[in-house]
């Protein structure tokens, strides 16, 4: 296209301004990789690429221009700044950007304040610990033999549980666990290769007086068995309808809230002490003590009883799991690895590395799925995920650059999924393009939050 009586510079800017006012990044690049005095200079009106980019909500063109280090104080004939006009157009996204200039320009695009009062599944505290009563032999033994006490069993870490009868609802879960008494485990925590954790005593005190069966404080005491021999006929005589969840995905995510939060915990204990049977440090047989909360090394001579050990408590391993928001507020990443349901996206995830922030794994996980670069970065919730014994530490993290490039050995696709189509999803108004996973995954969780943070749902 020529303009008559333009010069052939004049005619390059205004090329310029039209490839930023279109959204052509390649174009802007480009001219600027061999013009770069255009940046700053303006056409009709005095508007700047800046300015026009802005005016109709071209954020790659804005970040591009920002990161060759335009001026975003020039104005207007009007008078105003490229600020002043992406809030004008409301472009809340690169009115951020063109706010606070680099780093955490798009912090706004995270709610303000924390999540507060977000409950995730497996996360419930439904008995109190007693850390204090660990120690305190006596208190536990009359606890184990007491039959008001609770026993959950579990063979080689799979849940004994009873089926519920009838329909089943959010609030009734299909499974109920298996409340054994000390009457029908007595034989079975006599036997080697059972592992015994007291996992603490119901917060809601019952209204029965104590009693010398409930112990004198009246307190009902929870612990976890787990077996890997055959657990006793007359068990199977008692529970007719109970059975082992065999494999225990998905079935455990089938709980009820305050059964899964037991569950997280005794299964999470059990699995530790199933991988630990024998001293990390020097090889040699340990001893259950703490209530099943510690193994001590039997070799007096081991490192491992001399100063700060972590050996000899339960692990926890943190992962992070990040919904990733794009830079113009309105996308955000999802993945999918090869073992998923067809058509089902989820938040990046992985584990937490030695002398890690949670916000570096945050930014370095992200990278390594998916190519993409991660700025600011915000905590909102976790959970405990028993498989065997992550913390889930769930984030949003906004993107500073948006290109897509999978690592295939973990990820077989990521993808850039807007609003509507995640509304779609948890709506069902429409065919929606892809699933997500149930809402007993923080996943879920995290996806749900971002909708109803920024549509007010
Ligand atoms: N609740 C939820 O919504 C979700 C839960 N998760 C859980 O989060 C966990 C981590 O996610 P994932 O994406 O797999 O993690 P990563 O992205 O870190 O990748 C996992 C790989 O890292 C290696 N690895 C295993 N353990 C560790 C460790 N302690 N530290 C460092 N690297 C390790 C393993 O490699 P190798 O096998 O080669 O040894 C593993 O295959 C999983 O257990 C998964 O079940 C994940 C997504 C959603
Ligand atoms: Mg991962
Ligand atoms: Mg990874
Ligand atoms: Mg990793
Ligand atoms: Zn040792």
């Amino acid at each position: 296209m020529t303009n008559v009586g333009m010069s052939p510079k004049d005619e390059m800017l205004a090329r310029f301004l039209d490839a930023a006012a279109r959204g052509d990044v390649a174009a802007v690049s480009a001219t600027i990789g061999h013009s770069g005095s255009f940046i700053n200079e303006s056409g009709e009106n005095g508007w700047t690429a800046l300015m026009l980019a802005t005016r109709h909500g071209h954020v790659e063109v804005v970040n591009t221009l920002l990161s060759e280090g335009c001026d975003k104080s020039l104005v207007n004939k009007s008078g105003q700044t490229s600020y002043d006009i992406a809030k004008f157009w409301g472009h809340k996204h690169i009115a951020g950007l063109l706010a606070d200039g680099k780093g955490g320009g798009n912090r706004h695009l995270l709610p303000r304040g924390s999540a507060g009062g977000q409950e995730n599944y497996f996360s419930r505290e439904f008995l109190n610990r007693m850390s204090e009563k660990r120690t305190d032999s006596q208190w536990l033994e009359a606890k184990q033999s007491s039959p008001a006490s609770v026993y959950i069993l579990f063979f080689n870490l799979n849940p004994f549980v009873t089926p519920t009868a009838g329909e089943t609802s959010e609030s009734r879960a299909p499974f109920g666990l298996c409340r054994l008494r000390w009457e029908s485990v007595e034989a079975l925590v006599k036997q080697p290769g059972t592992t015994l954790v007291f996992l603490g005593v119901e917060k809601q005190v019952k209204l029965v007086p104590p009693s010398p069966e409930g112990g004198k404080d009246g307190l009902t005491a929870w612990f976890a068995l787990n077996t890997d021999s055959i657990p006793v006929k007359e068990l199977e005589l008692s529970y007719p309808n109970s059975v082992f969840l065999k494999p225990p995905m998905p079935q455990l995510l089938r709980l009820n809230p305050n059964e899964a939060g037991v569950i997280a915990q005794a299964r999470s204990v059990l699995a530790w002490h199933d991988r630990y049977s024998f001293c990390p440090t020097c090889g040699s047989r340990t001893k259950v003590c703490e209530g099943g909360y510690k193994r001590t090394c039997l070799n007096e001579d081991c490192r491992s009883l001399q100063g700060i050990q972590n050996t000899c408590y339960p692990r926890v391993d943190p992962v992070v799991i990040m919904l990733v928001i794009h830079p113009d507020g309105n996308q955000c990443l999802l993945g999918r690895k090869k073992t998923f349901p067809a058509g089902m996206f989820s938040c990046l995830a992985g584990f937490v590395e030695a002398g890690e922030s949670m916000e570096d794994a945050v930014r370095r996980e992200v990278e390594e799925e998916s190519g993409v670069k991660v700025g600011p970065v915000q905590y909102v919730s976790s959970q405990p995920w028993p498989m065997p014994s992550s913390l889930m530490i769930g984030c949003l993290a906004v993107a500073v650059s948006t290109h897509i490039k999978v690592d295939e050995d973990e990820i077989e696709e990521a993808r850039w999924f807007t609003r509507q189509q995640v509304i779609d999803v948890f709506t069902k108004n429409s065919q929606p393009v892809f699933t997500i996973p149930p809402r007993q995954a923080i996943a879920h969780q995290l996806i749900k939050y971002w909708i109803g943070v920024n549509a007010n749902l």
